[in-house]
């Protein structure tokens, strides 16, 4: 399977035999092949060239990149050429298949951390050799990394890779959107400066989180939110409790790979001497504990496919009214997914049309330990339960409300330029069965993959498949519907689609519902303060004291005080009329007033219980209120303040502002009051002590 360069491989379909499918991208087929005149087993992966029409110069970078390279470590084309409408590449079998499948169909909760370490060391020394040539992968993550059952690991497709060296077109392409969402670098998310051969570093993290778990951090959920979870939330890690079988040296690789700030990953030779890979093991190691015993490629490769089309059977029902989202998501998962802000804006407006279907979806920990894993295609994701009811729920309706507001903030550090790049949505094309090529169903005699038993096989795995898709499956005979044009190139402004939709939400009364978990659930990293900012319920040292103290905020609302605190009451006791002043009492007076102090102190104390009461009640609706503002002042969601529900709730507010400032007035009357008092009291105690001593002397 070594490439080998004195042979020549033929340049002709007609001397090579197509066996099974072996694995499927977005605009290819790859099957296991025999080279007949060399008698060699090579994989042949078939790109429709009809249907890759807006991607020739991406198929030519490929196949270019495919040819040059040379490190043992990359999947090296032993050669390319046209046939009818497809262009045939022919290279080495890596008969264990992808990591990606490898886990699908036999590791589903992630490989053991020797396995990681030896896989990922073989794949950075890849990135270390590419990024020395001026090349950066662009898509590198577990579907990429294929295993030969020796053991050998080599990181493939160069679909999307490019050059840093390039000028003016092909420069260009750095300054797209390419890549898999999940694997996707911040910083090519956003395309503030370009970016470099650091993107990798990160795709290799996440690449790397992915081999432990079985899946990429934020595969469960639909693109549009990954994008926005990736610019948001903390860059994602191994956990101290959930991860606790992995090493600390793992978890601080990982970590130094996912800084969201590129300049401070490590390059990829620097990271390559990390002692993490220290405990990497021998290519044996990896052909004894991962592949032995599997079936062979081809047949778990169906497998999974039978699985996934059986799930897209019985889910048929529930996904017909979501074919377009779905489709959509599906077109996004795939390497060279771009983004398209228009057709993030249909995929909201299709969520929210849905409704009242309980949220079970986020909090849910068993669905959190069994989240479907996208992969390198989403072809499970349109069709899983788990998906349908994202579309479904009103979980989606919250989660696409959530994701415009996260949206809007997000632009303020969303550059202009790739917003009108995203405008070319990745075009799937058309089907067109007669393009496939001709091919031998029969396994060959002359094939040099041992048939296994498989005492792992995909049947252990079933129940499992609803929630781990994987983009292996995807079917040509299924991924090729078509997308009406009306649903490819949605056009129109976003502000408008995005206030019809937000403001819908907002009319149907789900505001407050939402606001709860719309706080609690998010990380707010990144662009968006003014969340921070709405969450800030307490006085720092730099508020303002001009209003006086403030002693709640709730979005742009303050409920403030002259001075609440019990520091503040005891000056203001101050200036009044000293109980020790007053004409001589006797001590049975002493005695009867004890009753009524006692009396006012339990009211005082009744009192505050109910003004505490009434202070979170306030909080909650200016909280409500507040963020609600914040949305009406928005520049992205422009929604008016003018609805009824809304002066309903501002009247409510300002009137319960008001009852919260006058009870604090008179809890604080009541307190001088029983300072007094109590003052008077100590006086009277005294005198009534200093009278008895006297008597008794
Ligand atoms: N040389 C090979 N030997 C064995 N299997 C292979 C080989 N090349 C590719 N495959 C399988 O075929 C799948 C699809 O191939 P490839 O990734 O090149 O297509 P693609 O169109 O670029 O896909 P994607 O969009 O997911 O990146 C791979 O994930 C892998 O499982």
């Amino acid at each position: 399977m070594e490439h080998t360069p004195d042979k020549k491989f033929p340049l002709s379909a007609k001397d090579y035999k197509l066996y099974e499918e072996v694995g499927e991208g977005v605009s290819a087929t790859v099957y296991r092949a025999l080279c007949i005149p060399l008698n060699e087993i090579v994989a042949i992966k078939v790109l429709d060239l009809e249907k890759c029409n807006n991607d020739l110069d991406g198929i030519r970078r490929e196949v270019q990149t495919m040819s040059l390279i040379n490190h043992p470590n990359l999947l090296r084309a032993h050669c390319s050429f046209t046939a009818g409408h497809s262009l045939w590449v022919v290279m080495p079998y890596m008969d264990g298949g992808s990591c990606l499948h490898l886990m699908k169909s036999a590791y589903p909760e992630g490989l053991e951390e020797p396995a990681i370490a030896t896989l990922l060391r073989e794949v950075l020394k890849a990135l270390v050799y590419l990024h020395a040539h001026g090349h950066i992968h662009r898509d590198v993550k577990a579907g990429n990394i294929l295993i030969h059952s020796k053991g050998m690991v080599k990181l493939a497709d160069f679909g999307v890779s490019a050059c840093m060296f390039d000028t003016g077109d092909r420069q260009r392409s750095r300054n797209t959107f390419v890549g898999t969402p999940c694997w996707m670098a911040p910083e090519v998310m956003q395309q503030l400066h370009g970016y470099d051969f650091r993107a990798d570093i990160w795709s290799f993290g996440i690449t790397a989180l992915e081999l432990a778990h079985g899946h990429a951090p934020f595969s469960k959920y639909p693109p549009m939110k990954v994008l926005l979870m990736t610019l948001q939330n903390a860059p994602p890690g191994l956990d101290y409790e959930r991860d606790k079988r992995f090493s600390k040296s793992f978890k601080e690789m990982v970590a130094t790979c996912l800084v969201k700030d590129p300049k401070k990953r490590p390059t990829s030779e620097k990271l390559l001497k990390h002692s993490f890979f220290k405990h990497a093991r021998s290519a044996d190691y990896l052909a004894r504990t991962l592949l032995e015993g599997l079936a062979p490629l081809g047949e778990r490769f169906k497998m999974l496919k039978a699985q996934e089309a059986a799930l897209l059977v019985q889910n048929k029902a529930l996904y017909e009214d979501k074919e377009q989202l779905s489709q959509q998501e599906y077109i996004r998962g795939i390497s060279a997914w771009n983004f398209n802000l228009e057709d993030l804006k249909s995929q909201a407006a299709l969520i929210q049309e849905n409704d009242g279907v309980p949220n079970i979806e986020e909090s849910n920990a068993s669905i959190k330990q069994t989240e479907r894993h996208n992969g390198s295609g989403r072809f499970t994701e349109r069709m899983s339960p788990e998906m349908v009811n994202h579309s479904k729920t009103a979980s989606g309706q919250e989660d696409a409300l959530n994701d415009l507001h996260d949206l809007k903030g997000s632009l303020a550090s969303f550059p202009m330029k790739p917003l009108q790049a995203l405008k070319d949505c990745f075009d799937v094309g058309e089907d067109d069965a007669n393009t496939s090529p001709s091919w031998d169903d029969t396994r060959s005699d002359s094939d040099e993959l041992p048939t296994k038993s498989s005492p792992r096989s995909v049947h252990q795995d079933t129940g499992r498949k609803n929630d781990d898709d994987d983009g292996f499956a995807r079917s040509s005979s299924l991924s090729h519907q078509e997308i009406p044009n009306h649903k490819k190139f949605l056009s129109g402004p976003l502000k408008q689609d995005t206030v019809a939709f937000a403001k819908k939400m907002m009319d149907n009364g789900d505001r407050d519902h939402l606001q709860p978990k719309y706080q609690s659930e998010r990380n707010y990293s990144g662009p968006l303060l003014y969340r921070q900012r709405k969450e800030t319920n307490c006085l720092s040292p730099a508020e303002d004291t001009s209003e006086g103290a403030v002693i709640q905020r709730k979005g742009r609302f303050k409920v403030t005080s002259a001075d609440v605190s019990p520091k503040g009451m005891t000056n203001c006791s101050s200036g009044l009329p000293c109980g020790g002043s007053s004409s001589p009492m006797t001590s049975n007076l002493a005695a009867a007033l004890l009753p009524s102090l006692q009396c006012i102190l339990q009211q005082n104390i009744m009192q505050r219980e109910e003004i505490t009461k009434l202070i979170k009640y306030a909080e909650q609706i200016s909280g409500t209120q507040g963020d609600l503002t914040e949305v009406g002042t928005s520049n992205s969601l422009q929604v008016s303040c003018s609805s009824t529900r809304e002066k309903e709730l501002q009247s409510q507010f300002t009137h319960l502002q008001q009852c919260v400032t006058s009870l604090v007035e008179e809890l604080q009357n009541l307190k001088q009051k029983n300072a007094q008092l109590e003052k008077r009291l100590n006086t009277l105690t005294n005198r009534d002590k200093r009278i008895r001593g006297m008597t008794r002397a």
